[in-house]
């Protein structure tokens, strides 16, 4: 067994952004610190971040969470960052200094730059080599929208002075002052400009969405050394990225083919390792790098859902419903058993499998005695609907082979499967057991994996696996024939909201 030490998780996310420091080899939380990061809508569809509140509250959370453990930088055997991805930023390479504000990955502003490169059959070129589908949510066209709209930024593009990352990489080059610029495989291969094949950047994509290579950052193992910061006093090294999705699947112990996570915030993303070797979706999921270590990449199929626990911030804020997220469960209980509401909640379209962005959210089967609880259960068993779709995708895909997770459980973590009767009706809607684990911030778990793994002080991959414990199983209770029932039901609900677009 390793010997002791302290390794740091960077987690930066959507809406917030937090440090947890572990006690490795276990990997014990014993400090975590937390800021909220500041989303700005500036028009319809589009979502920005502030570069400097990503730094800013990057720096502060790694420094209360070491003092609020007592340690100092000699303590940290390395930092490992795991991040929201896709999030685009562009920064001069002389001074660091941002040429805009950072296009968030649910920013839509580059719908039709999309909607025009797929009429022009560009689709399945991209498609086998990124395993993506042109969609503004990845950052290739949300590069080519900077260097277009900011005076100036294509010349000095050309003429090689600006750099681009997604967020680790332009942290990783706050966090070492400018001398990393780099990347891990998996933030990579959320551009739309990473051959996940033969893992490089492909010079034709580049061509093809007008990004000049030489703004593209290095790419590296997701346990690597990165570099080295000043920021917590010493000299600490960054020894793991991954982008936050990934991170999950390590910190779930997903190593197995087959093996699949979903993880439950603002919205939900599932990944199903399917192994070293690639499987190319025919039910539009996305195929993805689900890690890199020691130069050997295993990939995965994913699911992306846009809104899961956006649904129930909407309960919450938009609708007065409820007045903490944790009530949804018990107002959703206190529906009528026979009623059924059905909430299709493309409030900004439709991911997986659907991929409609002209979508919007419905409601159907409203009645008379419709009410608040009814709102509150059609909320939550949406998340369910949705995970259904996204696995049966899945299984579709991979029928027959090694990784086709007919018998797999779904491990679940985020902010949202605190609640049971969620889980509950998640295990009664697949007809299969969820698993929700000690560890529930798993995302940061991975990241902090990664660093201790380059660092020496955790376990090999199958050591880690045996670390994995379950906090609570939720079994299928319901009736075959009202699972069915019910589920045929979203269906319709889905085939009346759907645009003619997708
Ligand atoms: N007890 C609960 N029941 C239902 N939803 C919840 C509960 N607790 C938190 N949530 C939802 O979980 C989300 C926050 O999860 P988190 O993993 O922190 O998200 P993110 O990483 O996207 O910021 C919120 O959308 C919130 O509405
Ligand atoms: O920041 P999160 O946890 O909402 O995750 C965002 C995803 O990485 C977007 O692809």
């Amino acid at each position: 067994m390793p010997a002791h030490g302290h390794v740091m998780a960077l987690d930066q996310g959507t809406t917030s952004t937090r440090a947890i420091l572990y006690r490795t080899p276990e990997l014990v939380p014993v400090a975590v610190a937390q800021r909220e990061i500041a989303q700005h809508f500036p028009a319809s569809g589009w979502v920005e971040h502030e570069p400097e509140d990503l730094w800013n509250s990057s720096v502060a959370v790694l420094r209360e969470a070491i003092a609020g453990a007592g340690l100092s930088a000699a303590d940290i055997a390395g930092i490992g960052i795991a991040n929201q991805r896709e999030t685009t930023l562009v920064w001069h390479r002389h001074t660091g200094r941002p040429i805009h504000r950072a296009l968030v990955w649910q920013d839509r502003r580059t719908a039709d730059a999309c909607a025009a490169l797929r009429r022009a059959g560009h689709a399945p070129r991209v498609a086998a080599a990124t395993g993506l589908l042109i969609d503004p949510y990845f950052s290739a066209t949300k590069i080519a929208w900077m260097l277009d709209h900011v005076p100036g930024a294509r010349d000095a593009a050309e003429r090689g002075e600006l750099a681009f990352g997604t967020v680790d990489s332009f942290l990783l080059w706050r966090l070492t002052e400018g001398r990393v610029h780099a990347t891990d495989a998996t933030n990579a291969a959320r551009t739309l400009l990473f051959d996940i094949h033969a893992g490089r950047w492909d010079a034709e994509l580049c061509a093809l969405f007008r990004v000049p290579p030489s703004l593209l950052p290095d790419v590296r193992d997701c346990a690597a050394m990165f570099g080295s910061t000043a920021v917590l006093g010493g000299r600490t090294p960054v020894l793991g990225i991954a982008g936050d999705q990934q991170a999950a699947t390590l910190g779930q112990a997903c190593f197995r083919p087959g093996m699949v996570k979903s993880t439950y915030g603002t919205g939900c993303f599932a990944l199903l390792n399917t192994g070293e070797t690639p499987v190319a979706s025919r039910h539009r999921l996305l195929t993805t790098i689900a890690y890199q270590l020691k130069d050997r990449r295993t990939y995965a199929l994913e699911g992306a859902i846009f809104v899961a626990g956006a649904a129930v911030q909407w309960l919450r804020d938009g609708l007065g419903l409820i007045g903490t997220a944790a009530d949804s469960g018990e107002l959703a209980a206190r529906s009528d058993p026979d009623a059924r509401l059905y909430l299709v909640p493309a409030f900004v379209g439709l991911g997986v499998p659907y991929w409609d962005a002209e979508a919007r959210g419905a409601i159907y089967g409203l009645t008379r005695a419709s009410g608040p609880a009814d709102f509150a259960r059609a909320a939550l068993e949406c998340v369910g609907y949705q995970t259904r779709d996204l696995l049966s995708a899945m299984r579709a895909d991979l029928r027959g082979s090694e990784a086709s997770g007919e018998d797999a459980v779904l491990r679940v973590d985020g902010g949202m499967v605190a609640s049971d009767w969620t889980m509950q009706f998640l295990a009664d809607i697949l007809g299969a057991p969820v698993d929700r684990p000690v560890q529930q911030e798993t995302t940061a778990l991975g990241a902090a994996y990664l660093a201790g793994l380059q660092a020496g002080l955790c376990p090999e991959p199958e050591g880690f696996a045996r670390s994995w414990q379950l906090q609570k199983r939720f079994l299928p209770q319901m009736a075959e024939a009202d699972r069915e029932a019910a589920y045929a039901g979203w269906r319709r609900a889905v085939r009346r909201t759907l645009t003619e677009t997708a």
